[in-house]
C-alpha cells in the first residue's frame, strides 16, 4: 500500500489477531470498550476515516456514511450478517462492504445442535428441577421430550451453516431431511436433503431449524399463519436472525399448544427484555446470541475482518465481499 497509511476505525475491542494484521499498515483507532459504541460517538469517530471495522450492533446507515465522508473506501463487518449496513447506499458511494462468511460455520452449527438437544430433551427444565429441589422419585411421564430418531428435520436456509447442522444431526437417526431456501442448493445431494416449498416444510417437519439470513423475504416468515400449518408436536430452533420470527405470534403458538417448544439463540429485539413474555415460558429456551462465541471463531472473525480491509487497499479480492 503505497503512500500514507489508511485511517481505520474499529468500533470495539477485538481479538489481538485482528489488530496484529492491521497495526503496521494502518493508522488505527478504536472504541476502547467491550460494549457497543453509542451512535453519537460513532458519528464523531468516523469523520475522515478510510476504513471502518464494525460489529453487527452498529447500524451503518446514511448518517454514519455521511459523517465518515468521501474517503471511506471499505466497511468491514466482523460478522456473517450484514443487515445492519445500508448496502445500497454503500454501493452508490463505491464503498466496499465485506463480511466474515466462512469462519464461524462450525461454531454456529455446533451451537444449533446443542440448542436443539437442549430444547427437544428439556434439559434446562431438568437442571432447574435439580437446583430447585423438585427432583422427587422417578416418574414415568416427567420431563419427557422429543427424540430425533425417525423424525423429519426441516431446515430453512441450507447454506454453509444449515448444511453443517444437517450433517451433524443425520447420525442421530433423522429419517427425512427437507429444506427450503431461495433456490435449491448444491449441498443437498451430499446429505440427501429434499427441496420443498415453505408450506411443506412447515407441515411435514417435526423439528425446524432456521439457519437463513434476515431479508425482506424472510422477515417474520414465521408468523401466526405459519405456526397454524406446523405440527402441534413441532419444535422450532432459530440461530439465524431473530427477525425471521414474529415473536408475539410465537408466544401465542407456544402457549396455545400450536407448537411444542422453541429454542432461540437470536431474538427480536436483542437483547430481549427480561419482562418479555417469552422469557418466562418453560417451553422456550433462549440464549443470548452466542452461536459464534468460541475463541476459534472470534479470532478468525477478527483476522478476516482485518484482512478484508487490507485486501481492499491492496486491490485484492476480499474474502467476503458482499456488494461490489
Ligand atoms: O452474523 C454473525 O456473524 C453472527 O450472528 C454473530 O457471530
Amino acid at each position: 500500500m503505497p503512500g500514507e497509511k489508511p485511517k481505520v476505525y474499529i468500533t470495539r475491542r477485538i481479538p489481538k489477531p485482528g489488530i496484529d494484521i492491521l497495526k503496521d499498515h494502518c493508522n488505527l483507532s478504536f472504541w476502547d470498550s467491550d460494549e457497543a459504541i453509542p451512535k453519537e460517538d460513532l458519528l464523531k469517530h468516523v469523520a475522515g476515516i478510510d476504513a471502518l471495522l464494525c460489529m453487527l450492533t452498529d447500524p451503518i446507515d446514511k448518517e454514519v456514511l455521511d459523517a465518515a465522508g468521501a474517503n471511506l473506501k471499505v466497511v468491514s463487518t466482523m460478522s456473517v450478517g450484514y443487515e445492519h449496513i445500508n448496502i445500497e447506499e454503500c454501493k452508490k458511494r463505491n464503498i466496499f462492504v465485506c463480511n466474515t462468511p466462512n469462519v464461524s460455520t462450525d461454531s454456529v452449527a455446533e451451537l444449533t445442535v446443542a440448542l436443539l438437544l437442549l430444547t427437544c430433551r428439556r434439559l434446562l427444565e431438568g437442571v432447574n428441577a435439580v437446583k430447585n429441589g423438585e427432583w422427587g422419585k422417578w416418574k414415568p411421564m416427567w420431563l419427557c421430550g422429543t427424540e430425533l430418531s425417525q423424525r423429519t428435520l426441516g431446515i430453512l436456509g441450507l447454506g454453509r451453516i444449515g448444511y453443517g447442522v444437517a450433517r451433524r444431526l443425520k447420525p442421530f437417526g433423522i429419517k427425512r431431511l427437507i429444506y427450503n431456501d431461495v433456490c435449491s442448493v448444491g449441498y443437498a445431494d451430499d446429505i440427501d436433503a429434499k427441496f420443498v416449498d415453505f408450506d411443506t416444510l412447515l407441515s411435514e417437519s417435526d423439528i425446524i431449524c432456521i439457519c437463513c439470513n434476515l431479508t425482506p423475504q424472510t422477515k417474520h416468515i414465521f408468523n401466526k399463519n405459519a405456526f397454524k400449518k406446523m405440527k402441534n408436536s413441532a419444535i422450532l430452533i432459530n440461530t439465524g436472525r431473530g427477525g425471521v420470527i414474529q415473536h408475539d405470534d410465537l408466544y401465542e403458538a407456544l402457549t396455545s399448544d400450536q407448537i411444542t417448544a422453541a429454542g432461540l439463540d437470536v431474538t427480536e429485539p436483542e437483547p430481549l427484555p427480561m419482562d418479555h413474555p417469552l422469557v418466562g415460558l418453560h417451553n422456550c429456551v433462549i440464549l443470548p446470541h452466542m452461536g459464534s462465541n468460541t475463541w476459534d471463531s472470534r479470532n478468525k472473525m477478527a483476522e478476516t475482518a482485518a484482512g478484508n480491509i487490507l485486501a481492499v487497499f491492496r486491490n485484492e479480492t476480499a474474502i467476503g465481499q458482499v456488494n461490489i
